[in-house]
């Protein structure tokens, strides 16, 4: 059934989610069980950033998901239930933890909508486990929230998770649905505050340049001894501000700069936040098929269209970019194979963001049933693309070079529906928030043939064009 809580019909609507809670809980009374209904409500159009700004408290966890050249955004908004978990059987207990709420799900609305279905949102850190005892994120985070907000084009849907046991007060989660949709409708009007007083930075980098160049060279020596072929080395910027970094004005920065990049934040509900914008895409699912991006190989994006096109066609030409390259594909390709997949790859194309490019190879497969999306995410993570390869041997030397915990840099993040749909991210190009201080994050695949000087050099572009867009 199709509600909506607009204009005409809003008292109908009412009534029939009333009757609907109230046969829930006669249902939980009789089982003695607690059910989460997902009540699906078409809206009028709003802005999910804007959601998140006037409905996220510090004190709940929260997810933001934008692709502007897709005209798809998303807000996730407290939990109605999640897991949190650290330890290398981490996906399997995800895929555990969602199935098994999917079980005592009961959806009200239309589901046939594509935004109308829950989502699950999921944020995993790079390694299976965090050394830094202190790191604030677990190595796996996953939720179904208590609000989602979804639009696609001109079309916007919330959903509503809300959990019914035989003693819930029905009144009092009728009462709070309904204002909270006052409270969205209200919404469109405002824009999220920005602060225009100026800001001061005092920066620190975490690995020095000299010790970064002096790992690049490490490596290289590695590589040529055959010990790996290929290793991503990052590096992380310290930055103090004067003032709190407003997380809203830097995720609309950041939609601005980069319209064609996935824009993400995720809180801990502790306080800190993880935002960034990512080009790379680990892996969409849509009606079972599957597309994935091998993205490595860089340059820098020329001032004028004459140099652009110059290090476009150089990047494309490079032996030693196009080797960094096929290191990916090769990787992507055999572990889908692995899973009984039959991957098809694109030729190579150029994926041209505001300050760099990348060499970029679409792959697509069709993904059978019984292979839940989170056994292929744990099958790709981490690709050649944010670690290396031989893969184990490049993650054992990452520990090794660099100083600073990866935690949620580099790692998979985003979202499973209840139809296996799903959208994951490589969390690259991102920032920890806390307060007045943030911690950036960006790395540079190292083969045969790198230039320590270059390398060091693209990864301060990318920190630096971020740092841009967070103040
Ligand atoms: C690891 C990062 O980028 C990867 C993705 C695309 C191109 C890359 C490169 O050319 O080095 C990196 O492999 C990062 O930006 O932090």
């Amino acid at each position: 059934m199709t509600v909506s809580p607009c204009r005409n019909n809003f008292f109908v609507t009412h009534k029939d989610i009333y009757q609907f809670l109230l046969a829930v809980q006669e249902n939980c009374l009789t089982n003695n069980c607690r059910q989460i209904v997902s009540i699906s409500l078409e809206l009028d159009w709003v802005d999910p950033l804007v959601v998140l700004d006037k409905l996220a408290q510090a004190n709940e966890i929260n997810f933001y998901f934008e692709n502007r050249g897709k005209g798809e955004a998303i807000a996730a908004i407290d939990a109605v239930t999640k897991l949190q978990i650290n330890g290398q059987d981490r996906f399997n207990q995800a895929e555990y933890f969602i199935k098994s709420c999917l079980k005592n799900i009961i959806p009200f609305g239309d589901i046939h909508k594509p935004l109308a279905v829950p989502r699950f949102f999921c944020y995993f850190s790079f390694f299976n486990q965090n050394i830094q005892t202190d790191y604030p994120f677990p190595s796996a985070t996953i939720f179904l929230p208590r609000w989602q907000i979804a639009v696609k084009n001109q079309h916007c849907i919330l959903v509503a998770n809300l959990l019914i046991t035989a003693n819930t007060n029905l009144d009092k989660i009728w009462h709070d649905l309904w204002s909270k949709i006052e409270l969205i409708n209200s919404l469109e009007y405002f824009s999220p505050k920005l602060d225009f007083f100026s800001t001061h930075l005092s920066k620190q980098s975490v690995t020095q340049g000299t010790a970064f160049k002096r790992s690049v060279v490490s490596a290289l020596e590695k590589i040529q001894a055959s010990h790996l072929s290929k290793i991503v080395l990052a590096d992380a910027l310290d930055v103090k501000a004067n003032h709190q970094f407003n997380l809203y004005k830097s995720l609309n920065n950041l939609r601005q700069i980069h319209p064609n990049c996935y824009v993400f934040s995720t809180s801990n509900g502790k306080g800190q936040n993880f935002i960034g914008a990512s080009p790379e895409r680990l892996i969409c699912i849509q009606n079972q098929q599957l597309i994935t991006d091998a993205l490595a190989g860089s340059a820098p994006r020329g001032k004028t269209p004459a140099e652009d096109a110059a290090n476009a066609n150089r990047l494309l030409n490079s032996e030693k970019e196009r080797h960094e390259h096929s290191l990916v594909i090769d990787f992507i390709t055999q572990r889908l194979s692995q899973l009984g997949l039959s991957p098809q790859t694109l030729p190579p194309r150029l994926r041209q963001l505001s300050n760099i490019q990348h060499l970029w190879t679409p792959i697509s497969a069709t993904v059978p049933p019984n292979v839940h999306p989170l056994k292929i995410v744990a099958q790709l993570h981490p690709t050649p693309a944010v670690a290396g390869a031989a893969r184990d041997v490049a993650c054992a030397e990452i520990r090794r070079y660099e100083s600073f915990e990866r935690g949620l840099y580099a790692a998979p993040l985003g979202w499973i529906d209840s139809q296996s749909n799903c959208e994951f991210i490589v969390g690259i190009r991102s920032a920890l928030i806390d307060g007045d201080r943030a911690r950036l994050y960006a790395g540079a695949g190292i083969v045969a043939g790198s230039d320590p000087d270059k390398e060091f050099a693209e990864v301060q572009l990318k920190l630096q064009a971020l740092l841009k867009a967070l103040v």
